[in-house]
């Protein structure tokens, strides 16, 4: 990432792109330090109209396109590396990466999850928490590595449990604090860089 030019992020969503939407839309500010260049979808869904509505390219890699997982990521790999990214960010893509792709990118995904990690990996976060019967919760943005939600973390916030809340009415709060955090993350990276030992990160300050 040049100090003048923006990075060129390419983002990947499986589901409804809320959080999508919304990097769009901090993209979309003056000064923003980052260009989403396009966006990647392992399945049909909303986030690929939320792509198109903003005039962005995107691309689709099915799992059951392929004759096995690793085919898959490779291809996915491919995909992406044709936009040539500075940055990838998982916003709501439900697919571990594997390998190939972690050869090609690692250290430059940044993923957010429903959850302070390390409590409530996977891709039922809001759920676990909610059955546990914890009391917070909250919204984690990290780096990406080739376990599951194990990476480095960049940033988490809290979001506290009300007693009458059921999964989607704790997940739409967590999506509120997620949208904000991931667009300030994906900023700062951007600008500053990160450095990490594989087991932490930081951002440097200004
Ligand atoms: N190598 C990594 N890839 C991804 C990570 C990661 O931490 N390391 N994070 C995910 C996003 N995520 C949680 O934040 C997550 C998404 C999906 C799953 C999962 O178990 N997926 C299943 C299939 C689920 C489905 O197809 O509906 C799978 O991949 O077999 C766990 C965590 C993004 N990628
Ligand atoms: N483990 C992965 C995972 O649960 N990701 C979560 O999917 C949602 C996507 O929302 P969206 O489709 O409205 O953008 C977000 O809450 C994101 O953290």
């Amino acid at each position: 990432m040049s100090a003048s030019a923006p990075a060129k992020i390419v983002v990947l969503a499986s589901g409804a792109g809320t959080l999508l939407r919304s990097l769009i839309d901090a993209a979309r500010v003056e000064g923003y330090p980052a260009d989403i260049v396009a966006v990647g979808v392992d399945r049909d869904c909303p986030a690929t109209t939320h792509a198109d509505d903003a005039g962005i390219k995107s691309f689709r890699v099915r799992l059951g396109d392929y004759a096995d997982r690793a085919a898959w990521d490779a291809a996915l790999t491919e995909a992406v590396h044709a936009y040539v990214p500075d940055l990838v960010v998982t916003a709501g893509f439900m697919k571990i990466l594997g390998p190939s792709f972690m050869a090609a990118f690692g250290g430059r995904i940044i993923n957010t999850h429903p959850a302070l990690l390390p409590s409530f990996p996977g891709a039922h976060g809001v759920a676990d928490a909610l059955a546990y019967g914890v009391k917070v919760t909250g919204a984690t943005v990290h780096l990406v590595d080739s376990g599951i939600d194990t990476g480095p973390i960049l940033a988490q916030e809290t979001v506290a449990v009300s007693d009458d809340d059921d999964e989607a009415s704790l997940h739409e709060r967590i999506k509120v604090v997620e949208r904000r955090l991931l667009a300030e993350v994906v900023a700062a990276v951007a600008l500053r860089g990160v450095i990490s030992d594989g087991r932490k990160a930081l951002i440097p300050s200004e």
